[in-house]
């Protein structure tokens, strides 16, 4: 394929702006003629990511500029998904479609993009004319990045992941308000934690009155998180699921192509007061039994980022934490273990940077595919 006009939407955002260091660092621009377009910028110099001079920014909504373009790439979000993506097929757009938001994901025309895992799906998308391809949702991509072994060997009965999401699944402002109640609730008893003859249970009812406090900031997640947790991701179901419990089987099963025969995979989803980092607690019953060495051999060899972490304290307690996995493309996957429940079921525990295999990653190896490159 030799497409190389390449339309950015969305490239200053906080996914956008990982995609641009991505295909900076793996080269991604010396293959595109590149056009950076903005929904509030327009004339603006465009960036110089590309390292070449790319004009002035281009307006998001202006559907002739952007149906010159043979691929376009959107980390913008699903509302501009909404209201551009339509108007541009309309038009009669024939070009690909590269997007990071959920809007179209479980359209009939549209391919779920998670290459190490469905590979096939893509290619088959791509043989049949498919000109949609969508990034899944992080916990979902970040899962079976981890899992894919066991997934791919069609080992897999059912699974139940259990979530600990980092803040920055809610967007950048959400980071920034986890860090400013960090430190409203250090600096609130900063001077008692420091005193060694203050009694921890003080300290801990100060804490606990400022934590419940108007003082401290909750404008963007409405109640507290340091120091707490909200066990509800995204919007409430009639099912009684959250929204994003609700991607885990609807998308894993589009992803995987399992959906005439859908894979059981529902679990809770609570965000927790990492930065950008997703973990998963999984367990899985397996279709039989196999030992753990034969678990972890299958797990290991699935693709080049996942990283088997031994079942043992110390090296779990070093390498299988958002504190280590943070900016990298690891995917580590630990605490692999049979449950009491019996020999087929077992637990998992990974963690995966949400913006790197949780979001840009995917869509730039797309556009890679799509280049042929
Ligand atoms: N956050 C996440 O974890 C994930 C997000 N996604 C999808 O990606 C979409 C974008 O998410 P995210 O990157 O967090 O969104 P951001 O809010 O960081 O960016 C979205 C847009 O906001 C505009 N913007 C306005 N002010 C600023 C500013 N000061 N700095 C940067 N951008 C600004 C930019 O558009 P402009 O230049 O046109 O003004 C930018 O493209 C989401 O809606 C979701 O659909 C997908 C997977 C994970
Ligand atoms: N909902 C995810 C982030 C996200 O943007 O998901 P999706 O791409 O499915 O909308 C989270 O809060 O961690």
């Amino acid at each position: 394929m030799s497409q190389n006009k390449v339309g950015l939407v969305g490239w200053r955002g906080m996914v956008g702006s990982v995609l641009m260091q991505r295909m900076q660092e793996e080269n991604d621009f010396s293959f595109i003629e590149p056009t950076f377009f903005t929904t509030s910028q327009k004339g603006l110099p465009a960036p110089d990511f590309a390292g070449k001079d790319c004009g002035v920014l281009e307006d998001a909504s202006d559907i002739e500029a952007l149906a010159a373009q043979e691929i376009i790439i959107t980390c913008q979000g699903g509302d501009y998904t909404k209201d551009v993506y339509p108007k541009l097929r309309e038009a009669g757009w024939q070009g690909y479609w590269i997007d990071a938001a959920s809007a179209l994901r479980m359209k009939d025309d549209a391919v779920i993009v998670l290459d190490p895992v469905n590979r096939g799906e893509i290619d088959k998308g791509l043989e049949n004319g498919v000109k949609t391809y969508v990034g899944g949702n992080c916990t979902v991509s970040l899962m079976l990045m981890a899992l894919g072994g066991l997934f791919e060997a069609d080992l897999v009965e059912w699974a139940t992941p259990m979530t600990y999401q980092a803040a920055s699944g809610s967007g950048a402002k959400h980071m920034r308000e986890l860090l400013s109640q960090m430190g409203a609730v250090h600096g609130n008893v900063k001077t008692l934690v420091e005193d060694p003859s203050t009694a921890i249970l003080d300290i801990d009812r100060q804490v606990a009155e400022f934590i419940r406090s108007d003082d401290n900031p909750t404008e963007q997640f409405g109640v507290p998180l340091a120091g707490s947790l909200i066990p509800y991701i995204d919007t409430q179901l009639p099912s009684g699921q959250s929204r994003e419990e609700w991607k885990a089987q609807a998308e894993a099963n589009k992803i995987l192509g399992t959906e005439s025969a859908p894979i059981p995979v529902d679990g809770l989803c609570v965000r927790v007061g990492a930065m950008r980092c997703h973990s998963q607690a999984i367990t899985l019953k397996l279709k039989k039994e196999l030992s753990v060495e034969e678990i972890e051999s299958l797990l290991a060899k699935h693709n080049d980022w996942v990283k088997v972490i031994p079942n043992d304290r110390d090296i779990t307690m070093q390498e299988l934490t958002p504190a280590k996995v943070t900016g990298t493309l690891s995917i580590p996957v630990g605490r692999i273990r049979k449950l009491t429940m019996g020999p087929e079921y077992i637990s998992a525990f990974t963690v995966g940077d949400q913006l790197l295999w949780g979001a840009a990653e995917p869509l730039r190896r797309m556009l890679r595919i799509l280049l042929g490159k």
